[in-house]
């Protein structure tokens, strides 16, 4: 008998206790920007995906974007600034940060689950009162907190086997529209629909401590302390607040991993390797 064939028939064996333990269960994934590499690593992503809810999972991608706009603001001669991690975010820049995640990134993932057989469905959290906002803080313009989630849509999409794309945009309750930071998106999602798992895809293999290794579970005094002494900073700030807000509001676990790895969604939730740094309660 060929070697490899037992191989892969051991593996996809190996692989049933945890596809019995998460039939049913509500994985949420954030897919920041910067793991949203080249077509074949957006290919392996949408692949995973695709087995997730082929397994009896519901899968919902929340997608980031950042360097997207980045590009396209610069394309336009707008220039950009960040605090603590979110997006200074005017009226023309609003408008790119609209055009490029709905419609760029948005169907990018889109197609991209389509191309492996599965049935994705693209809209933003403007879509069916998905999620409604009030301004972060003034110094921030049109950034949005999420205040009311309505997952209301998202179970229509599940019950029609259909995988909900989110790109994390909210409406005002004056009709504005805001941009909300893709990890407090993915964040409130997986709140309101309690999810089993959240899953923030990044470029770093998870949270590091000062001397660089990675941490492979963190506590929420531990974020706390490791934010006020300056060891987790930037774009590592929304998704360690983001953690602790939804394990708050009632998600099971949160892993913040390395989005780039091949089939990191798989490695974590179906072998014992789990990837990334995990939060929990
Ligand atoms: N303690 C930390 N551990 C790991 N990454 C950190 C930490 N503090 C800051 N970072 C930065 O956070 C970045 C991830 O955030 P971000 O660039 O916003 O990613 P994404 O686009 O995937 O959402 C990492 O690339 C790293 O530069
Ligand atoms: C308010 C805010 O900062 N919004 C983000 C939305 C996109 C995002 O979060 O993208 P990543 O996940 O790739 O970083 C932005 O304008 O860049």
């Amino acid at each position: 008998m060929n070697r490899d064939w037992i191989a892969t028939a051991e593996t996809l064996s190996s692989a049933l206790p945890y596809m019995q333990r998460y039939a049913g269960a509500t994985v949420v994934i954030k897919l920041g920007g910067h793991a949203m590499g080249s077509d074949a690593g957006m290919a392996s992503f949408a692949r995973d995906v695709v087995l997730m809810r082929q397994v009896g999972m519901n899968p919902v991608i929340v997608h980031g974007g950042g360097p997207m706009i980045n590009a396209m603001l610069e394309r336009l001669n707008i220039t950009s600034d960040f605090i603590n991690g979110k997006r200074v975010t005017d009226a023309a820049t609003m408008e790119v940060v609209e055009m490029v995640l709905s419609g760029l990134v948005n169907k990018r993932i889109v197609q991209a689950i389509g191309a492996e057989g599965g049935r994705a469905v693209g809209l933003s959290g403007k879509d069916a009162h998905l999620i409604t906002c009030t301004q972060t803080n003034p110094d921030l313009g049109f950034v949005g907190t999420p205040t009311t989630v309505d997952p209301g849509i998202l179970r229509n999409l599940f019950d029609g086997n259909t995988i909900p794309v989110i790109a994390p945009l909210g409406a005002g309750e004056n009709g504005e529209s805001f941009n909300i930071n893709g990890d407090t998106a993915a964040g409130a999602i997986a709140g309101a629909l309690k999810a089993d798992r959240l899953l923030l895809l990044t470029d770093v293999p998870g949270v590091k401590d000062k001397s660089g290794d990675v941490l492979t579970e963190i506590s929420a005094a531990q974020i706390h302390e490791m934010t006020a002494n300056g060891t987790i900073a930037g774009g590592m700030i929304p998704k360690t607040e983001t953690a602790l807000k939804a394990i708050e509001e009632g998600v099971r676990a949160v892993v913040i991993l390395d989005g780039q790895v091949p089939n990191a969604c798989l490695l974590e939730l179906f072998t014992d390797h789990g990837a990334g740094s995990l939060i929990r309660t």
